[in-house]
Formats: structure tokens, C-alpha cells, sequence
């Protein structure tokens, strides 16, 4: 922090006892000093509602030396703890810059003027995935969802595809096999889900194939090559793109493929790009020619995956509860 703003901030090792409070009280103007992981404290560990942590010691201990709280913390807005729900109840409250631009960059994807919106979304964690999808299925905000990773298996079977006893042991292995059910209602209801046609897999020995989805021998492990030409066809054409985990096993070279081509279509369309979760990131590899004013690289983990599943955010909550109780009443 003192590099990156040119002046010292004192780092103190205390949140609330009383060597931080003194601090806080001989602060001079102008001055940054930055406290220890309020993480630290126990209480701020516990998920509750705002008025409870209004209460709490951290709040009632801090508040009286503040004059206002700025939330500049989206990846933390899942969360209803202490610092994040607490303040906005005794104190004049705003989001920070940060905030601003995931929320305004994630507005997008509720503006029904900007369409088509497709959706991206693979990886691993397929109950989230699910409850995005049902969520942009029910709101009708997705125009097209392209599937790929655990989540275009669960889909495919759902479609009725057999993928073979080995793709089949891996689901039912991760607990996903329940989820069936679920992903044939969406698929019932008419939700714009696209299945790959082809998968790459990997077959005994270690010998690399691409199959047809309703050929499938080997172990899936990424899209094949037809259905990366034509998710990227979606993509190319999109105004809102929203890329969320990744299709392959990309930790492994051989399966990067799909991930990369997606997203380089994505970097090249004309459409505004909302990325999120840390394997699309790390493909994104720091990039510096991202162009800003058409990419978005969320902070979000659980947050992002939260608002994309349309639940309201409790840090989001919090502030608009300051407005309403803590400025307009004053
Ligand atoms: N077909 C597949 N079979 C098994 N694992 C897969 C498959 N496709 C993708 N994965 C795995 O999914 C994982 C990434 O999924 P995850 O949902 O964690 O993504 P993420 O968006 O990066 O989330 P986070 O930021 O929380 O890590 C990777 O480890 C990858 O190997
Ligand atoms: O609150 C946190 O620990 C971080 O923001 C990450 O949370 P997540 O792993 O749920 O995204």
C-alpha cells in the first residue's frame, strides 16, 4: 500500500483492542493506516443478520471513531459478517470503486437491451452451475447457455446420452448423479442449454481422441473441435459474453485447448466480456492488451457465482439498508 500510494501506511498489528482504538483516535488528517485481518476477530466469523451485527463488539468498538464505511470488497459480498453487514447499520455508508465496477459491469447481464447474452459455463463445481442456469433459465436472461466441463456431462446424460461406464462412475463419484433430475427439468422447460457434440477424451494408455457425444469410449476431458467452432460462432455474434469456469481439465496441457479457443473468441468479438472464477482468469494469463472498456475480470468467487444464481447479496443488502435507515432518516 505505501508503494502504490506514494506515502507511508502504518500497518497495525490490533483490529479492535485498545492500542488500535488509540491509533484510530490520534489519527492526523490525510493519514492511512491499515489494521490487522478483522478475520482475526471471532465474532466475524459468524454469519448473521445485519441488526444482530450491528450489536456486535467490533461494531460497537470501532463505529463511535468513524465518521463513515466504504465496501470496496465484492469477492467478500457473499458473506454476512460483522464488518460487511454491521457498519452500514450505525454509519453513513457507500460502496467503494471496486464495488461500483462489478456491479455495474454484472448489471449487464440483467439489461434487456443487450442481446444476445450467452453464457459460457464449465468446471467442476456443478451445483453451483445448476443454480445459475435455473436461475437464467426462470428470468429468461440467457438467450443461449453453452456447456462444457462436469457440467455438459451432466446435461448430456440428462439428454439421454450415454456416455459409458467410465464417464458415468466419475459422476457418481463427485455426488452428481442426483443432479439428473434437476438438469432434465431445465432441459423440459425449454432452456436454451447447448450440449457439445464432440468431447475430447482420453483413452487407455493415455492416447489423446476426439469422440462424437453420442460415441463416447474414453474419459472426457475437454469439447472437441465441432463444438468449439460452434460455441464460438455464439460467442462471435454475442453482445454480452459470460464465461465461468473452464471446459477441460486445463491443469492438463493436452486439454487446454477448448478453454482457450472460447476465450480467445470471446476476446475478439465485439461483445462486452464478463469473466469470472479462477481457472478463466488464469488463462487469461495478465494479459495486458485486455482491452477494459470491453472486458470485466471479476474479484467474485462465491460472490460472482451468488449473483449470477439472481441471490441477493448481503453486502449489497447492507448498503442499501444504510440509504434507507441510516441516511434518509437523518
Ligand atoms: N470434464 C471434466 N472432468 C473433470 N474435471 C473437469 C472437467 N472439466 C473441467 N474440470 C475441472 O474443473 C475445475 C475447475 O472448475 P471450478 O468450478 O473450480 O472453476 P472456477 O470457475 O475456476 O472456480 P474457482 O475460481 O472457485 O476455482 C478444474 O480443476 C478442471 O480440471
Ligand atoms: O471471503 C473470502 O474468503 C473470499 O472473498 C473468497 O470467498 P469465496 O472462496 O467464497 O469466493
Amino acid at each position: 500500500m505505501s508503494k502504490n500510494l506514494d506515502m507511508n501506511v502504518e500497518f497495525v498489528e490490533d483490529v479492535m483492542g485498545p492500542y488500535a482504538r488509540e491509533r484510530i483516535k490520534n489519527m492526523k488528517s490525510g493519514e492511512i493506516i491499515l489494521l490487522d485481518n478483522v478475520r482475526f476477530v471471532s465474532e466475524e466469523l459468524i454469519e448473521a443478520p445485519p441488526i444482530q451485527h450491528a450489536k456486535s463488539y467490533l461494531v460497537k468498538r470501532l463505529s463511535p471513531l468513524f465518521d463513515g464505511y466504504v465496501n470496496d470488497a465484492f469477492a467478500t459480498a457473499h458473506r454476512s459478517q460483522a464488518s460487511i453487514v454491521g457498519f452500514p447499520m450505525v454509519l453513513k455508508s457507500t460502496a467503494g470503486r471496486v464495488m461500483e465496477k462489478e456491479v455495474s459491469a454484472l448489471a449487464k447481464i440483467f439489461n434487456a437491451d443487450e442481446f444476445p447474452k450467452v453464457f459460457v459455463l464449465g468446471g467442476g463445481k456443478v451445483l453451483d452451475s445448476i443454480r445459475i442456469i435455473e436461475n437464467l433459465v426462470k428470468r429468461r436472461l440467457a438467450d443461449r447457455i453453452l456447456t462444457g466441463g462436469l457440467i455438459a456431462e451432466l446435461f448430456a446424460v440428462a439428454k439421454g446420452l450415454d456416455l459409458g461406464k467410465e464417464n458415468m462412475q466419475i459422476l457418481e463419484k463427485k455426488g452428481l448423479i442426483s443432479l439428473i433430475p434437476r438438469a432434465r427439468k431445465i432441459l423440459l422447460s425449454g432452456g436454451p442449454i447447448e450440449i457439445p457434440v464432440d468431447f475430447k477424451v482420453e483413452k487407455e494408455g493415455g492416447k489423446v481422441a476426439e469422440e462424437p457425444s453420442n460415441k463416447v469410449t474414453g474419459v472426457i476431458k475437454d469439447i472437441g473441435s465441432t463444438t468449439v467452432g460452434i460455441y464460438s460462432s455464439f460467442i462471435k455474434d454475442a453482445k454480452v459474453i459470460v464465461m465461468r469456469g473452464p471446459m477441460g481439465v486445463i491443469e492438463d496441457e493436452r486439454f487446454r485447448e477448448g478453454s482457450k479457443k472460447l476465450l480467445d473468441s470471446a476476446l475478439e468479438s465485439q461483445g462486452y466480456l464478463i469473466i469470472g472464477g479462477g481457472h478463466m482468469i488464469s488463462m487469461l494469463g495478465g494479459s495486458s492488451e485486455i482491452n477494459s472498456s470491453k472486458v470485466h475480470v471479476s474479484t467474485g468467487g462465491g460472490a460472482l457465482l451468488l449473483f449470477l444464481a439472481g441471490e441477493r447479496l448481503p453486502a449489497l443488502e447492507a448498503l442499501d439498508l444504510s440509504y434507507k435507515e441510516v441516511v434518509k432518516k437523518k
